[in-house]
This record gives C-alpha cells, structure tokens and sequence, in this order.
C-alpha cells in the first residue's frame, strides 16, 4: 500500500509547532502507525532530515537555492525573479512557494470535464513518500555533466505536482533546512512504542542502532521483521558502530577501586578518533560522530591496509598530528586544520599524523563487542603489523595508585591529555555508544577549582551590550539529559571568546535560530533568540555552583535549584561532538558531587 506524502506533510506541520517532548512522541507514534513497515525507513529518514545516514558518503542533493528558486518558478508558472522576491520577504523559500501555489489553485479556472477528472484521480492517489524519496533521490544522484538540467526538471515536476503544503516541505528538505528538532531518542521512543509494544523497549531498538548506524535500516528490520531479529544484530564491516565512551575522575585511587582494583591504564591521546574498518583492501574510516571521513585520510588508509592482517577487521583508535621534525604528539588543534584544508594532499607533509590503536570490536566474522577487554587487546595485538607512525596505544596494566599516577604525568609530559583507564575482569565488554565505568578517563587539571571542561549545546543567544551592540555577545548552554531526550539550561556565557570568534557568532548561529523555543529544550531562562540544538562547545569554568534558574538536574541537590557554573568561559568549538554527545545532566550532578567531597576534605 502506498503511503500519501500529505501524510508526512502534516505531521511535519504538528511537530513544527510542538514545545513539549510528550506531544512530540504522540505525534510520531500517530505517524508510525499510519506507515506501512516497508517504507518506516524512508518515514524515518525523512523524520532525520537526510536521504540516507551520512556515513554512507552517498551524494546530497546538489541543489542551491537558486536552482530551487528556478524548479519552483518553472512548477509555477512565475517569474524567478518574482519568487525571489516573496523569499526574501517572507525569509523562507518554502513558504513563498506554497503562498504562491494556493493562491494559484484558488485563482484557477473552473476545471473542465477532463482536468476535473484528473484532478480527482490525482488528489485520490497524490503523491507518495515512495515518489517523493526516490525522486530526491535521483536527484542526488544526478552527477557530471548535464546533472543541473536533470535535478532541474525532476524537481519541477515534484513539486508541480505536489499539493502546496507538500511543496514547502520539500522545498525545505531540498533546501537542509527542514529542521524538525525531532532527536534520535525519541523517535527510537515511537518505534518501540508502535512495533514492540512499550516504550521500554526503546532499549533494544538502542542497542541496534548502536551496532548499526541507520535508524531507517534499524526501524525497516523491527517493523517487518519483528523485536526478536533485532536482538540479534551484530556488527558489520562498512557500517559504523557508535562509540564507546568513558566516565571521568581525578583521582587514581578512586579509579582503581572503581574498575575493580586492577585496570589497563593507556594515554589518552589529544586527537580525532577513528574506527577503522577494512575488508580486503577496501578501507573506511568513520569519525566519533559517525560520519565517513576516509577522504581526510589517505595516509591511514595506507598505514591500514599495510598494517591489519586479519581479511576483515573493524578497530579502534586516536588519529593525532605529530610534529614532522621530532615525531612529537601535536595538540587536537592542529589536526582540525586538516577539517578545514580543501586538498588534503597537500597538508599530508605539513600536518602528518599517527595512529595509536586501542581497540578491536570485529574480526573475520567474530563479533567481538560481547569479549571481555583482555581477549580484545590480545587479539588486537596479534592482527596489527605495527610501525613507527601505526602502533598500539602506549598503555600499562596495575593495580597501584602511585605507579598509575607516575604514568599519568608521564603521559602529560608526552603530549597526551591524561590516561585512560579500563576495566580488564570479565564483564568488561564493549558497550557500543555508552558512557559507562567501564573506561574512566583522567584528564590533566586545568589548575582552577573546576577541574576538568565540559562540552554543553548552545540553546540560545543574547545580544551583546556597547561595542558589541546588536550582536551576539553571549551564549546560553546546556546539558544533554538522555532519559528525558532533553537539553537543560546550565549557564551563560560571555567570556573567553575571541575578537574573532565573535564575528564568526552570527554566521555559526544562522542556520539554528528559531523563533520559539525547540521542542527539546527545557529552560527558564529566556534569551533574545532561541537556537536549535545542534552546536556543541568546551565550557571550563571557576567551580560548579547551585542555581535557582538553571533546569540543569533541577532539584537533584537541593530543592528549588538547579547545577550551573560560576564564571564560565568559552575555550573552542567541537565540530567533532553532536548536540547528544554533550556533557550529561548526570556527569555534571557527579562533578558537583565530587566537587563538594574535595571541599569538604579540604575543611
Ligand atoms: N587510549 C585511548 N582509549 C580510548 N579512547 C581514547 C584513548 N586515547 C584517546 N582517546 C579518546 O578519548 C575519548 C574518550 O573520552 P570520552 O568518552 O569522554 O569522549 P569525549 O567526550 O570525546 O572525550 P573528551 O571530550 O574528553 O575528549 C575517545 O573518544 C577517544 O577519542
């Protein structure tokens, strides 16, 4: 059965309105319902705002604005120019094109016997997701010569066919800029809601998708073939795995007795993280967010295919610069020019890097996510073909907090960030993409109260004051809560940003501010705008204080108030990190915990 586009279309309308979480979730189990199991997956990449998950390295639409402008006017019989202008009035594409074509089907002359017929045919069937997917993506896969005139006539005829609601919202899908504000988390929620019965069985959709990256291929397999295929999931070479990820603390005793007495301790190094996965020859590297950054990389494609043995493989570890003189570790910095340079061959000399390996999740067909940590670095061990810049991360096993210590300002004097500690018994698996205690990082100590950065969302911005009038001047932050799939307020900030980064503000900012506050978002305070979560910053401050206007763990401490920081300051962006990969409410509630133990202590 096919599936009406107008379907999608007025969902999307609701959840464009929505401000709470709750009616947001109702409305995409509505949807959900509504869908028929073999196109969930097209319904739920839609709902991403993508054609396919991004790691794919498949090709984006391709099209501008002012191809879109031009399709739309073809579509409706305007003048681009006329189109244009109403854009600009209205400050969006989407909702010019739909003006212009229910003012157009109101003016229309009254329909003789056949166009009647067509008419009611067409508005019986309409246009289908199944259409309106797999013309985009012809679209996006009109490449070369010739292309521009393709995505041109296949989106005319799109959207000349669309009804004028439909229009506008693929007219802001085309245009990246259909943003739901609709998080993984919850649209996870809906699916074990509508297809395994109970919203508490969010968790095995969860852990497939963190064995595999496509909520689509993830929600197709779980509505036509049911829960039980999901539970039996496991990794696959080419399709990346989301991360493990560790907790911290700053003390090495505590550590210790908190991996259980005994632990792998390795450096942490200062750098981009790379989940390597070969077959044969054919190589991928995928980057902490997941996306396919094989291309940034060619050197490690060539340090991996010489230097894992096994046929398929999927490991894990820290890309980091190095000076090419010494062969000393650089910091992250450095390396995120590579981000920035268009043609990577020349910055392979300038910016050459080195792989410390410390993982391994899959090896000729053996899952090994499920292995405890010694039989993982043991069969790292014996599939890499180590070399100068290729090799394991530098690391020691113990159970003394002295000796722990000794290597952690070893490694700080190496270049690294801290250490790495991880568990080694037997339940030590790896827990694709969760925070947990079963790896603790120590970072080095800022030298101030607080003693280690956190990475909050820009919900919001506010204007700055004198010579920074009528600019942005400050940002309000928040935590990312995973139970609730929210993101709460902890603090503003107005400080640490350079001349520089304040130009750069309003053009970062752009494309995320909304006029009313995004559905996910839960704070008091009120800015001048309200943005979407999506930026991820490093936040360091004087220490964690208590707050009556924060919502961040409202409550938790004591009545009435929530956990903010006192004095922060901006340190750099993290184009590496997502909105949900965000410091969490409950890291922060630990943090203030601690906190509050070393006062004490001190007293
Ligand atoms: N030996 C190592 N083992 C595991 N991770 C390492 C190691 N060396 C460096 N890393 C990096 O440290 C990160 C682990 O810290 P965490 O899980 O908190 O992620 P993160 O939030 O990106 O960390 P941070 O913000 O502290 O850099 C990994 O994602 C990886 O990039």
């Amino acid at each position: 059965m096919p599936m009406p586009f107008s379907i999608l279309a007025d969902t999307f309308e609701k959840l464009e309105r929505v401000t709470a979480r709750t009616q947001m979730l109702l409305y995409l189990v509505e949807l959900f319902k509504k869908t028929p199991p073999d196109v969930i997956d097209k319904v739920v990449y839609f709902l991403q705002g993508k054609l396919w998950p991004d790691w794919k390295g498949l090709p984006e639409l391709g099209v501008g604005e002012k191809l879109l402008i031009k399709a739309a006017a073809i579509s409706l019989h305007v003048s681009e120019q006329q189109l244009e202008q109403l854009a600009k009035r209205l400050g969006d594409i989407g909702q010019a094109i739909e003006m212009v074509k229910a003012e157009k089907a109101k003016k229309a002359p009254a329909p003789g016997l056949l166009a009647f017929i067509k008419r009611q045919d067409s508005s019986t069937v309409g246009l289908t997701v199944e259409k309106v997917y797999d013309t985009l993506a012809k679209i996006a896969q009109a490449q070369g010569e010739g292309s521009r005139e393709i995505k041109l006539k296949l989106l005319a005829g799109l959207l000349a066919e669309a009804s004028p609601k439909e229009a506008k919202y693929i007219a802001r899908f085309v245009e990246g800029k259909l943003r739901l504000g609709v998080g993984d988390a919850t649209i996870m929620e809906a699916l074990a809601v509508v297809y395994a019965g109970s919203a508490s069985m969010r968790s095995i959709v969860e852990r497939a998708y963190n064995l595999r990256a496509d909520l689509g291929l993830v929600a197709k397999i779980l509505a036509t073939k049911g829960v039980d295929e999901l539970k039996h999931i496991k990794p696959e070479v080419g399709i990346p795995i989301r991360p493990m990820l560790a907790e911290r603390l700053n003390d090495a005793a505590e550590i210790l007795r908190k991996l259980g007495g005994k632990a792998l301790v390795e450096y942490k190094y200062d750098g981009e993280r790379a989940q390597i996965h070969k077959k044969g020859d054919k190589i991928w590297i995928f980057s902490r967010r997941l996306e396919n950054i094989t291309y940034m990389y060619p050197d490690v494609v060539e340090m991996a295919r010489k230097g894992i043995k096994a046929n398929e493989a999927i490991v894990e570890g820290e890309i980091v610069a190095i000076d090419p003189e010494t062969g000393e570790l650089r910091p992250f910095q450095v390396l995120m020019h590579r981000r920035r340079k268009h043609d990577i061959h020349l910055v392979l000399s300038e910016i050459p890097v080195a792989v410390y390996l410390f993982d391994t999740i899959y090896v000729d067909g053996e899952d090994l996510t499920v292995k405890p940590l010694p039989k993982r670095h043991e069969t790292l061990e014996k599939i890499i073909e180590p070399s100068e810049r290729w090799q394991l991360a530098k690391g020691i096993v113990t159970d003394s907090p002295e000796e722990l210590e000794t290597f952690f300002l070893k490694a700080i004097e190496d270049g690294a960030e801290g250490v790495m500690a991880k568990a080694i018994h037997d339940r030590s698996i790896y827990q694709a993409g969760a925070r947990g205690w079963l790896w603790i990082k120590y970072k080095r100590d800022y030298k101030s109260e607080m003693s280690d950065t956190v990475d909050l969302v820009v919900i919001g911005a506010l204007y700055g004051k004198g010579r920074r009038g009528g600019k942005f001047g400050a940002l309000l932050m928040a935590a990312y809560d995973p139970e609730t799939d929210t993101f709460k307020s902890v603090c503003k900030v107005g400080s640490g940003f350079t001349d520089e980064d304040l130009e750069r503000l309003d053009d970062i900012l752009k494309p995320y501010i909304r006029d009313h506050k995004p559905a996910r978002v839960d704070s008091q305070m009120k800015p001048d705008v309200w943005v979407e979560p999506a930026l991820v910053a490093e936040i360091i401050g004087a220490e964690l204080t208590l707050s009556p206007i924060h919502t961040c763990c409202y409550g938790w401490v004591r009545k009435g108030a929530g956990i903010s920081i006192r004095f922060p300051r901006f340190i750099r962006w993290r184009p590496d990190k997502g909105p949900e990969d965000a410091t969490t409410t409950k890291e922060l509630y630990e943090m203030y915990l601690r906190q509050l133990r070393k006062v004490k202590e001190a007293t």
